[in-house]
């Protein structure tokens, strides 16, 4: 789509602010603006004096010339510059009620020098902006300037233990060393890549596992402020990479690796410090189970206790398994552990059917339906991988640059609703909330209307699959009542998290729109805004170039 033919509220295209790229091609492009150099090592930095007023000729790369990693498509491909910020042209329009910044955060840098890391969680963290204001869009990206980050591009090499990938250690004494200072958590990483959020008190954070992987940043500029040091003395390394964020509060778990347990805490606006709500000890095995997330209703946090679970041996392996940091113990069995929020006791501890999610969606209370309105059970609802981990290796990133369009590799997944009974039954139940086939059998990375966290609500956005594929390469509205799911799909995108931003003063639950950044097989990228009922497109806006895969996002509103 060229922008000369774009009618209404179209605006120039691509307006570059400024740009430090990245040396991932031997070539040359210098066209309006854009300046790529052709030396070896790196990083080199190109300024561009001030906006351009006229459309720019975007730089493509160029077949004869691109490197091995430029034909891999542009969702595993290395983000191409250190940082770009400018106007898109807007096809369709952008809802005027749509005024604040979507940020998104994920692993966007996969290499340092000839080096290629192994697994997408491994990349170094890459922060994109969509800025809405009056129907106009303005669009950016910025590596995280994390210490790992900054170590690795000084020293050219891996400093810091990530998901995946270690420091490469001279001799076997610079290994011990390295062990040494992982008890400190000193050579874990703190490269931010997996979610961003907004605090109560307007702080805008970058998040991964490790705690001190907790960075703040400044949501316009996209610039690194410096790291968010808990204040408390609660210790850990580790943490839930996905806290429950609301302007009232920070809800974690931070997992126990040496009593297997987790601590449930919260952090109020305004403060650094964490204070303990309750402690869940595990029920079985010998470590606890990975939270990479976890659900709450309006009154209870609900502590998942997956047969996946953290492995002391294997975050000492300088080579991964093909679990990584975790290791599969389906003998020491799966528990939901209900805390209630006030007091910090354990009001319900079942056993569940064994289970595999990254993600939870949602959760609530259920309600006899009399006047007392007793709450019964708990509903929990998860983006759940038919208890198989391997989707974890899936996640490698030769799998996944290596799909030739036909075979159809990726595991099942579905919607699994766990029912927690409260009246001290044993047993909690594991079910699919809908038919998988509604959407593909794919199933991850969803989100819902914020308004209904924690209560009963009927829709949720995810990411599903149209088969055969690899990874999830749909956009999926579910109807958790009518059991439906209503699907948006384009040959070769890949779509990132759909993101819904309800409409201020709405009524409906589904009211709002769902943002998405799509990574196009041809290398290019958009922007793309469907509204939340229909599900339909309601505009898209092109980008310079692809974006790599991104994983969460968050909405920070205009005030
Ligand atoms: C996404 C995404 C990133 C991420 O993980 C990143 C790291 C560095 C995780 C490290 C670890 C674990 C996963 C387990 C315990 C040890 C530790 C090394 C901190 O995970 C994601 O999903
Ligand atoms: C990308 C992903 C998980 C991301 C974790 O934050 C899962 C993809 C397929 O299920
Ligand atoms: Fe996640």
């Amino acid at each position: 789509m060229d922008s000369l033919s774009l009618s209404g509220i179209c605006r120039h295209q691509f307006l570059p602010i400024t740009m430090l790229d990245f040396n991932q091609s031997n070539h040359r492009i210098e066209k309006a603006g854009f300046v790529r150099k052709p030396e070896k090592g790196g990083l080199t930095i190109t300024q561009v004096a001030s906006p351009l007023r006229r459309p720019v000729i975007v730089p493509s790369l160029d077949n004869e010339t691109v490197d091995r990693r430029d034909r891999n498509h542009v969702a595993w491909t290395s983000v191409r510059q250190e940082r770009w910020e400018g106007e898109l042209v807007v096809q369709g329009e952008i809802p005027l009620w749509l005024k604040g910044t979507y940020l998104r955060n994920g692993p966007g840098l996969w290499h340092i020098e000839d080096y290629n890391f192994r697994h997408l969680f491994d990349g170094y963290a890459t922060l994109v902006k969509l800025q809405f204001e009056n129907g106009i869009l303005i669009a950016g990206h910025r590596q995280i300037e994390s210490e790992a980050y900054k170590a690795a591009r000084k020293n050219k090499k891996v400093c810091f233990r990530e998901f995946s990938e270690v420091p490469k250690y001279e001799n076997f004494m610079a290994y011990v060393g390295d062990i040494a200072k992982l008890f400190s958590g000193a050579s874990l990483t703190d490269n931010a890549n997996t979610g961003v959020v907004k605090l109560g008190d307007g702080r805008v954070v970058c998040l991964t596992e490790t705690q001190k992987g907790s960075l703040v940043i400044d949501p316009n500029s996209l610039e690194t402020l410096g790291r968010l040091e808990y204040s408390d003395s609660l210790g850990g390394l580790i943490h839930s990479a996905h806290p429950i964020v609301t302007d009232a509060e920070f809800l974690t778990l931070l997992p126990d690796l040496v009593n297997p347990g987790y601590l449930v805490v919260r952090m109020e606006p305004g403060t650094n410090e964490r204070k303990v709500i309750g402690r869940v000890n595990c029920r079985n095995g010998p470590a606890p189970g990975w939270v990479h997330s976890f659900p709450v209703t309006e009154h209870y946090v609900v502590v998942p206790e997956m047969p996946l679970r953290y492995c002391a041996q294997n975050l000492l392996r300088a080579e991964p398994t093909p679990l990584y940091k975790f290791e599969w113990r389906p003998e020491s069995k799966a528990f939901l552990h209900v805390m209630c929020k006030a007091s910090g006791k354990i009001v319900a501890s079942v056993e569940v059917p064994l289970f595999v999610t990254f993600h939870f969606i949602n959760a609530y209370e259920e309600e006899e339906e009399d006047e007392d309105g007793r709450v019964t059970a708990i509903i929990a609802d998860c983006c759940e991988h038919n208890a198989d981990a391997t989707i974890l290796d899936q996640l490698r990133l030769q799998n996944l640059r290596s799909f030739n369009g036909k075979d159809d590799l990726l595991p099942d997944a579905r919607v699994g609703r766990f029912t927690i009974p409260l009246d001290g039954s044993p047993y909690g139940k594991l079910e699919s909330a809908l038919e998988p086939d509604e959407h593909g059998r794919g199933m991850d990375m969803c989100s819902i209307n914020p308004t209904k966290l924690g209560k009963k609500y009927r829709y949720a956005y995810a990411c599903g699959a149209q088969r055969p594929c690899h990874f999830p390469n749909t956009l999926t509205k579910l109807d958790l009542v009518k059991k439906k799911a209503k699907n948006w799909h384009e040959a070769g995108a890949v779509p990132s998290e759909p993101f819904f931003v309800a409409r201020p003063g709405a009524t409906e639950e589904d009211d709002g729109v769902v943002i998405s950044l799509i990574s196009e097989k041809n290398g290019n990228g958009y922007a793309l805004l469907l509204d939340g009922s229909t599900f339909e497109e309601i505009a898209r806006a092109k980008l310079p170039y692809g974006l790599p895969y991104g994983l969460h996002g968050c909405w920070v509103p205009k005030e």
